[in-house]
């Protein structure tokens, strides 16, 4: 029996971590909401984030995020990219995190935008981590939406790291009847997939809401699309230095593109819908913006966190991502939403494109 801390007590915290009690260890959660700490600790569910699952009694909560770190055998971070940074600087004095005997690993998919620029989540950490951590964090990713993982759908993940004997040992500890974990050294790839697949996913929304009232636009459409955002993924990586081409083809690739496209449970799909549907966008100025009024929207669509990142690298490598490109222009209102789609596919055809779509 091993203890187990996860900082952050969002849906997939929950979910990895109920898949963690029910192997036996103990596992304690630090949750930024009281209302959240009192629901898992008193009701044994995720109320804010994860209803309706009933989750081990192995299971606990606490607001305490240094005590939630303290004395622990694993620390697994779960936050969205926004929160990573401050929960990273509240733990790094913790002892046994000073001095260097806590494996970390990492579940929050996106960049993190520091004064240096977007900088990969592994890459920051170690900024303020004690060096014993510098290429020994472990980066777990994969095709997982959490409200399956935690209902025992059966899963693929990928632990990532530079030191495999650390990628092996998150391996053992997660893998389980439902989850099956593999090993990679391709920590750039897997993490810039992570990234950049929720961008995507909003394109893929904006066009999946497209197909309900256009003629143009329908399922090959869509998988046009899938096939150049997963170039786009790609063309990214491997400009920041990704290390194994099968990166692309495994679950944490393509895999991953294609269930945060396609799932019901995807919230950067979500996002895109509504953006077409709903008109979300209309109350916000800008991304400063949006990011700044996330609580209006009700969830977080991390691609519209990645999104201005992967504008800044695409900048400064010196790339063409016509998907990210276009997605930042709509959330940043420098372009409508039709407007945008049809210049994205039209660089993806390569033709020009006029058909016309009466949006609701
Ligand atoms: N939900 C999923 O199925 C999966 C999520 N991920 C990634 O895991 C990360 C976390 O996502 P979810 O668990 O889905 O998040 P969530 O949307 O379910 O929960 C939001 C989280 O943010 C915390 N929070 C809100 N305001 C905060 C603040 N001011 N300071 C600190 N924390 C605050 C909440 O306590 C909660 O833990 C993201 O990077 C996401 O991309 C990765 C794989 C699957
Ligand atoms: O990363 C995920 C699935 O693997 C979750 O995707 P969403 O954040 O779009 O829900």
């Amino acid at each position: 029996m091993k203890s187990i801390g996860m900082i952050g007590g969002g849906a997939w915290g929950t979910a990895i971590g109920k898949i963690l009690a029910e192997k036996g260890h103990q596992v304690q959660i630090w949750a930024y909401e009281q209302e959240l700490v009192d629901s898992i600790n008193t009701r044994q569910e995720n109320n804010l984030y994860l209803p309706g699952v009933s989750l081990p009694a192995n299971l606990t909560a606490d607001r305490d995020i240094r005590a939630v770190a303290q004395d622990k055998d694993f620390v697994i971070f779960s936050t969205p990219s926004l929160y990573l940074l401050p929960a990273v600087r509240q733990i790094v004095t913790v002892p046994n995190i000073a001095e260097g005997h806590t494996p970390l690993g990492v579940l929050t998919k996106g960049f993190v935008h520091t004064q240096r620029g977007p900088r990969l989540i592994l890459e920051t950490m170690e900024d303020y981590l004690p060096g014993f951590y510098k290429g020994n964090l472990v980066y777990i990713s994969g095709p997982s939406h959490a409200e399956e993982v935690a209902r025992g759908k059966l899963t693929g993940l990928i632990s990532a790291s530079q030191n495999p004997k650390n990628s092996i040992r998150f391996r053992e500890l997660l893998n389980s009847e439902t989850l099956m974990v593999f090993s990679s050294l391709d920590v750039i790839g897997v993490q810039i997939s992570a990234a950049v697949k929720n961008v995507v996913a909003i394109a893929f929304g904006i066009m999946d809401a497209m197909k309900e009232f256009s003629g143009t636009v329908g399922d090959n459409t869509e998988s046009l699309l899938l096939a150049a955002g997963l170039n786009e993924i790609q063309t990214i990586a491997r400009a920041m230095g990704s290390t194994h081409p099968e990166t692309f083809t495994s679950i944490a690739g393509v895999g991953d593109l294609d269930v945060t496209c396609r799932s019901i449970h995807g919230r950067n799909r979500r996002f895109g819908r509504e953006i077409v549907l709903k008109h979300i966008l209309e109350p916000f100025s800008s991304i400063d913006d949006l990011l700044s009024n996330l609580q209006e929207l009700g969830y977080l669509p991390e691609g519209a966190v990645a999104v201005a990142n992967v504008k800044e690298l695409a900048e400064r490598l010196n790339l063409k991502l016509p998907i990210s490109s276009g997605v930042f222009r709509i959330l940043n209102k420098e372009n409508t939403p039709m407007d945008e789609a049809r210049g994205i596919l039209a660089s993806l055809t390569g033709a020009r494109l006029d058909f016309h779509v009466d949006f609701p």
